[in-house]
């Protein structure tokens, strides 16, 4: 169209109650935040990655926002840096990394990354570019997996958390967000960029971008699955994420570049930094034997706690 000339296992759970005290494992009695449906949209674009002026174009663009956005936040982070590699040291976790296009530039940038992607074509993808790069191919690692599925191994491992563009695609947001914040080491932070959900994001997002302008394909997005910042920020916050940062994105269709803007009624970026203190519900029934010692230990000093633990 004439625009696009133009540009986990440790997933916590339902039936929980509520305790206040630093988190411990909570275990997947169910336990994916993948659609299926969404699997099969993505896995039909899984051979367009990287065509810059494609169906993915604008996503091409955004990373002119979101590399500097999780950069000059990440760096806030350190006492120094490398000049040339600023990230240099830091573990971050892509999640949702389809073909790699954010992935990328934050190898670049020096940090060692895994990217991981429920679509197997995606990750081929992925893997098939950054094989030209022989410094990418070391520093990027990619696995084809749902975040649910690393939680255990990758327990407390990664400096940041990476979801861009994915949470209005997953089902079970608060599960997702939980695993985000088992997989981040304290003071973790996660960055997550999304569309919010107003009536403005069904008509220009839906209406306008898909079915009259083609500036991403028809069915790319479903106006229920989109999150309000206020909806974010509370799940986040309740999952021991603090929020730090709201920014409005703007993306001009005309041009084929975004903007930061004070208004979020569109696309918005979101940085927050694991706590952690949580307000979680842990269900007892799924607290494992070392953890209830555990849990006994902490009693003795916190009697919510030896409340809970007598029930
Ligand atoms: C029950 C139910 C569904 C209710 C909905 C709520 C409700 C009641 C809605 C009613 C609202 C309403 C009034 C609807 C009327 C529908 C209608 C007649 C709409 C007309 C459309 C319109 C308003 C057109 C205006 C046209 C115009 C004047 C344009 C020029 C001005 C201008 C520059 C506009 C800017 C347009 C703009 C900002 C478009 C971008 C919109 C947007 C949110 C895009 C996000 C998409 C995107 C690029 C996200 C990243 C991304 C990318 C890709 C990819 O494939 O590249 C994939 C992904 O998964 C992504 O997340
Ligand atoms: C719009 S693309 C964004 C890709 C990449 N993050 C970027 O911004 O360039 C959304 C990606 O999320 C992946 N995805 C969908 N559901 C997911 C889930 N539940 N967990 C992880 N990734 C998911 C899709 O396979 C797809 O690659
Ligand atoms: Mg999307």
């Amino acid at each position: 169209m004439w625009f696009k000339s133009c540009r986990m296992t440790f997933a916590c759970l339902n039936r929980m109650k509520s305790y206040r005290y630093p988190w411990t494992r909570p275990y997947s009695t169910s336990g994916t935040t993948v659609d299926s449906s969404e699997v099969k949209t993505f896995l039909a674009l899984a051979h367009r990655w990287w065509d810059e002026q494609g169906v993915y174009a604008p996503l091409h663009s955004m990373n002119d926002l979101r590399v500097p956005f999780i950069r000059d936040n990440l760096l806030k982070t350190v006492a120094n840096h490398q000049p040339g590699k600023p990230l240099s040291g830091m573990k971050i976790l892509d999640v949702g990394c389809g073909g790699g296009l954010l992935t990328e530039p934050l190898g670049r940038l020096g940090a060692s990354v895994i990217g991981i992607d429920p679509v197997d074509e995606n990750i081929k993808t992925a893997q098939r570019h950054k094989s030209f790069d022989p410094v990418l191919d070391k520093r990027i690692e990619y696995r084809a997996c749902s975040l649910e599925e690393i939680v255990e191994e990758t327990a407390e491992t990664f400096d940041a958390v990476v979801a861009s563009e994915v949470v209005e695609h997953v089902i079970d947001l608060e599960t997702f967000v939980q695993c985000c914040f088992q997989v981040l080491k304290p003071s973790g932070s996660l960055f997550i960029t999304t569309i919010n959900k107003t009536q403005l994001s069904y008509a220009l997002g839906i209406v306008f971008a898909e079915q009259i302008a083609g500036i991403v394909p028809k069915g790319t997005h479903t106006w229920e699955k989109f999150v309000s910042p206020e909806k974010l920020e509370s799940i986040l916050e309740s999952n021991g994420l603090s929020v730090q940062t709201v920014a409005g994105m703007l993306y001009n269709p005309f041009s084929g570049y975004w903007h930061w803007s004070e208004n979020t009624s569109l696309n918005y970026a979101a940085y927050a930094v694991k706590s952690g203190v949580q307000e979680h519900q842990v269900p007892a029934e799924f607290v494992l034997k070392e953890e209830a010692e555990e849990l006994q230990a902490t009693a003795s000093t916190n009697p919510a706690v030896h409340e809970e633990l007598k029930k």
